[in-house]
């Protein structure tokens, strides 16, 4: 049995919010099928530009990990991560041609810039190891658990949409998902009241980010 730790508590302290990220109607008409395709190719240009701005927010979970962690294997997993982010945007080059997004002409909206904003604050040196961990490992969950679903029992996800679902709600991510949280977990064991206060509010931060992010494609530009 997996130990309870303060992740588990603030999910199930701010559920609501929770399964607005990751059940989003964007994400369950993806799974229902009756995905309007319009919004797909929105989210897909604006979600190309947040994982470029992405790559130096891992990049400073990066150094964090090396410089901050006592334990060598966490810059492993960071690093893991880093290196998908890699392959991703190669993913993300593919899509944009199959759907016809040109990257080059997409203006990036509110949601996306005030998200990147939010991720540009959390890469000082002065947020603290668990609390930018804490971060990290909620916005790689909601996506994991958002495209999970979309591919679990009774799902009617059109296949042309299946590589997306792939990407994130695969096992392998779903394990680095679960290693990333037991890192977070480990730190928080340890933080101090004021860091855990911290970690919470990003938490929460971070899932009204996700849902913000989400509605975007409802507008299908
Ligand atoms: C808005 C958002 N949140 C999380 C992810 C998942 N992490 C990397 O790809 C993502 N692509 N986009």
């Amino acid at each position: 049995m997996e130990k309870r730790g303060m992740i588990d508590t603030w999910i199930d302290k701010h559920r609501s919010i929770y399964t607005a990220a990751t059940r989003h109607a964007f994400v369950v008409s993806i799974r229902d099928g009756s995905v309007d395709l319009s919004s797909f190719r929105t989210w897909l240009g604006q979600d190309y530009l947040f994982v470029r701005g992405f790559v130096p927010f891992v990049a400073s979970v990066l150094i964090k990990a090396c410089k901050d962690s006592g334990e060598s294997s966490d810059m492993e997993v960071v690093l893991g991560g880093l290196a998908s982010l890699n392959d991703e945007i190669e993913w993300f080059k593919k899509e944009g041609t199959k759907w016809d997004v040109d990257f080059s002409t997409v203006v990036p909206q509110n949601a996306n810039q005030e998200y990147r904003r939010f991720l540009e604050a959390l890469m000082s040196s002065e947020v603290k190891y668990p609390v930018i961990m804490t971060a990290f490992w909620a916005i790689e969950a909601v996506y994991q658990e958002s495209f999970a679903h979309c591919l679990e029992d009774g799902n009617k996800t059109p296949v042309e949409l299946t590589g997306a679902c792939h990407r994130w709600g695969n096992d392998g991510f779903k394990q680095y998902c679960l290693s990333v949280k037991n890192i977070a977990e480990r730190c928080l064991e340890n933080a101090s009241g004021e860091v855990l206060v911290e970690a919470e509010d990003v938490l929460v931060r971070v899932l009204e980010h996700e849902v913000a992010f989400w509605e975007m494609s409802r507008g299908g530009q």
